[in-house]
């Protein structure tokens, strides 16, 4: 079985520059694209595996990373974006003609993840993003149709790009969720 995860580590996870600046995510629209500034580069970057984070088209996993929400600015034709679900934790933000999501929003102060905007990499305009490190909610594609007998397949797939599989985050990212919740108990 051929084991597709994400058009852009499909062939191999490229690397980051290491020095990326920033760049311009745009959306898949021909007309009149929505176009999102984004400064400095990427962290935490991973494949999720979750139904609600947008994937493009035949991709099993989306691919995600976060950046400081001040450093995030709709550039053109915002008129377009709407948000998917009001309720989510994450608040993502889609365009209403290719319904690509641009940027996903935190606005719970005090979630462990305030102050970080979600975005996906693969629409910058510009190469050099940090790559992703890891896969996240794995087991959760079978939400979209895969079959778990598929699974094996998936996970060795991911080891075999270094993308190792968790079936919800990174244990380092669990821990920063964890450590805020303790400390919040304790105040
Ligand atoms: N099994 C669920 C997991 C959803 C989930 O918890 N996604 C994570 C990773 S993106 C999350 O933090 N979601 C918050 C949100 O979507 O607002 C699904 O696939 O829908
Ligand atoms: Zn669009
Ligand atoms: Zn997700």
């Amino acid at each position: 079985m051929t084991v597709h995860i994400h058009p852009s580590v499909d062939g191999g996870i490229k690397q980051g520059s290491g020095h990326f600046a920033g760049g311009t995510l745009v959306c898949k629209c021909s007309d009149k694209p929505v176009k999102v500034g984004v400064k400095g580069d990427v962290a935490h970057n991973h494949a999720c595996g979750c139904t609600k984070c947008w994937k493009p088209s035949g991709a099993t996993f989306s691919v995600v990373a976060v950046v400081p929400r001040e450093n995030v600015t709709v550039l053109q034709n915002g008129d377009k974006l709407r948000i998917v679900d009001q309720a989510a934790t994450i608040q993502r933000h889609a365009c209403t003609g290719c319904g690509t999501h641009m940027f996903g929003r935190i606005e719970n102060k005090g979630h462990a993840f305030y102050g970080l905007d979600f975005i996906h990499p693969e629409l910058f305009e510009e190469s050099g993003s940090a790559a992703p490190g890891f896969a996240a909610f794995v087991s959760s594609v079978i939400e979209s149709g895969v079959k778990p007998s598929d699974m094996t397949a998936i996970r060795s797939r991911l080891k075999e790009l270094g993308l190792e599989p968790y079936d919800c985050l990174s244990p380092a990212l669990m821990d920063v969720l964890a450590n805020h919740v303790a400390t919040a108990k304790a105040a």
